[in-house]
C-alpha cells in the first residue's frame, strides 16, 4: 500500500471513530437540541465519507469507504430484525476486525503447548477462563457457532442408532449434529402453551426406552426457542435427565450474552452459546462450556500416530480440530466481552421494553402476540393477520405496504411482504426508540383506519 493510501485509510478510520462517538451519544441524549446537534454531526461525517466514496480517488480507498458506509443501517434506522439484535458488534469488535483481519494474527505468540486456548498474548487463555466463569461452568472453548458446540458434544456422546431427545421446537442445527454422529432425534411434544415441560421429557425418555430398548444418550434443550422465544424449564428438564443418568445440553443461543446464565445452577453438563447471535461477536463464533467431569471426554486430545513418520500431535483436541477461532473472529469476540459481561445485568430492562412495545402493538385491534405473554424475552412472534394484513388485502402494494410504511419512518428488519405472522426483536433499543416504534406502528394503523386503543398506553 502506498503512503497516500495508507494516510487516507487512517483518516477514514478516524472519521469512523468520530461517527461512532456521536452514535454512542445518541441514545443517552435527553434534550432535543443535543439530539439535533448529534444528528447533524453524524450527517456531516457521513457527507465526508460519501464524498470520499464517490470521488475520483484511489479505487482501494473508495472500496473500503463503501464497506464502512454499510454501517449506516444501524445509525439511520431502527432495526427490529429478529436474529441480528444481540449479535451486533461493539465499536471495539469492529476495530478488532480490522486490526486482526489476518487469519493467524492471533498466533504470533503461540508457544508450547501449541493450542489456541493456551495463548496468553493476546490474552486468549484468560479469556477462556473468563468465558467458563461467565456461564458458571468449569471449562470453555470458543467454537465457530453454537452448531459446532452441538456437533462436538454429539460426536463425542452419540454412536450409530443412539437416540437424542430434543424439543419439538429444537433448532435445525441440533438435528444435523445428531444426524452427523449417526444418531436419531426424538422430539418432545409441546403443551398447549408451546412449552416443553419436565414431565413431557420424562415421558419421552420412557417412550424411547420402550421403543428402542435403550435410554437416550443426550437431552438437548433450547432455553428460549427460536420460534416463539418462549422460556422452557431447563432446570426442571436437567433434573429429569439426570434422574435417568442422561447428560443435559443447555442451548443458550438466545441467552448467553444477553441475560445471566448459571450453568451449574441449571444443572447443565454442557452450555452452548452463539457469539454472532447473542454476544456482539463476528460470525462464526460461539462458546461450548462443560464441567470438569465431562471436559476430558469432550476436549479429549488426539491419540493418532503417523504410521510412517510416527508423528504425534498430543495436545490437539480432536473435537476442536486442534484450534477453532482465529484472527479477527476471536479477537472481535474478546473485544466485545467486557460490554457483554456487563450488559447481561440489564436484561430485565430489555424485557420491560419488549413488553412495552408489544402492549402498544396489542392496542391495535386485531393484533396478537403468539409468544408467551407477558414476554420474558426481546424476540417475539406476532400475528397481524387481523390487523395490518386486512389493510394489505385492499392496498395496491399488498403485503409490502407495511414494510414501505415502516422503512419510510426509519424502521427496518421485518421481512418485507410478511405482514401476517412474523418475528421481531427489540434488544438494545433505547426507550426513546421503543416509544417511537409504538407511535409509528399506531400511526400507521390510524392512517389505514384500524382501531387503536391509545387510552391504554402507559
Ligand atoms: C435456538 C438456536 N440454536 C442454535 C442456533 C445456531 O447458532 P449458530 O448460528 O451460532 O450456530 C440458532 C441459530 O439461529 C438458534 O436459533
Amino acid at each position: 500500500m502506498d503512503i497516500r493510501t495508507q494516510k487516507t485509510f487512517e483518516a477514514l478510520f478516524a472519521l469512523e471513530d468520530i461517527r461512532e462517538v456521536f452514535r454512542q451519544a445518541l441514545p443517552n441524549t435527553t434534550s432535543p437540541e443535543d439530539e439535533q446537534a448529534i444528528r447533524e454531526g453524524v450527517d456531516k461525517v457521513r457527507k465526508i465519507l460519501d464524498d470520499i466514496q464517490s470521488g475520483t480517488g484511489n479505487a482501494e480507498v473508495r472500496k473500503i469507504a463503501g464497506t464502512i458506509d454499510i454501517r449506516s443501517r444501524e445509525e439511520n434506522y431502527i432495526n427490529i430484525q429478529p436474529i441480528q439484535a444481540a449479535g451486533r458488534l461493539t465499536p471495539e469488535a469492529r476495530k478488532a476486525l480490522l486490526a486482526y483481519g489476518d487469519g493467524y494474527s492471533t498466533c504470533d505468540a503461540c508457544r508450547k503447548p501449541f493450542r489456541l486456548d493456551k495463548i496468553s498474548n493476546p490474552p486468549i487463555a484468560p479469556f477462556h477462563e473468563e468465558l467458563a466463569r461467565f456461564v458458571n461452568m468449569d471449562q470453555a472453548r470458543v467454537v465457530p457457532g453454537a452448531r459446532r458446540g452441538f456437533q462436538a458434544v454429539a460426536s463425542t456422546l452419540v454412536s450409530k442408532g443412539d437416540s437424542v431427545v430434543v424439543s419439538a421446537l429444537a433448532h435445525y442445527t441440533e438435528f444435523l449434529a445428531v444426524e452427523e454422529a449417526g444418531g436419531v432425534v426424538k422430539e418432545i411434544p409441546l403443551n398447549e402453551k408451546n412449552l416443553v415441560t419436565p414431565d413431557a421429557v420424562a415421558e419421552k425418555i420412557e417412550a424411547v426406552k420402550q421403543e428402542t430398548g435403550k435410554l437416550p444418550v443426550l437431552v438437548m434443550i433450547d432455553h428460549f426457542d427460536y420460534q416463539y422465544a418462549n422460556e422452557h424449564d431447563v432446570k426442571g428438564i436437567a433434573k429429569v435427565a439426570h434422574q435417568y443418568d442422561i447428560p443435559f445440553l443447555y442451548n443458550g443461543a438466545y441467552t448467553v450474552g444477553v441475560m445471566p446464565v448459571d450453568g451449574k445452577n441449571i444443572g447443565a453438563d454442557f452450555v452452548v452459546g452463539s457469539g454472532h447471535k447473542s454476544m456482539a461477536s463476528p460470525a462464526p463464533s460461539g462458546v461450548l462450556a462443560t464441567t470438569d467431569e465431562w471436559a476430558p471426554k469432550i476436549f479429549r486430545t488426539t491419540q493418532m500416530v503417523g504410521d510412517i513418520t510416527k508423528r504425534k500431535f498430543g495436545i490437539k483436541e480432536v473435537e476442536m480440530l486442534g484450534c477453532t477461532l482465529m484472527g479477527s473472529t476471536l479477537i472481535g469476540m474478546m473485544a466485545s466481552f467486557p460490554t457483554v459481561r456487563e450488559r447481561v445485568n440489564h436484561w430485565d430492562e430489555e424485557v420491560k421494553k419488549s413488553n412495552y412495545f408489544l402492549d402498544g402493538v396489542l392496542n391495535i385491534e386485531g393484533s396478537k402476540v403468539l409468544s408467551e405473554f407477558p414476554r420474558k424475552h426481546t424476540l417475539s412472534k406476532v400475528d397481524t393477520t387481523k390487523s395490518f394484513d386486512t389493510v394489505a388485502q385492499r392496498h395496491k402494494r399488498k403485503g409490502f405496504f407495511l414494510s414501505d410504511e415502516l422503512s419510510g419512518k426509519g424502521i427496518i428488519g421485518e421481512f418485507a411482504g410478511a405482514t401476517r405472522v412474523w418475528k421481531l426483536n427489540t434488544y438494545g433499543l433505547s426507550w426513546e426508540k421503543i416509544h417511537y416504534l409504538v407511535d409509528t406502528f399506531q400511526d400507521i394503523a390510524d392512517k389505514h383506519e384500524l382501531q387503536v386503543n391509545r387510552s391504554q398506553l402507559l
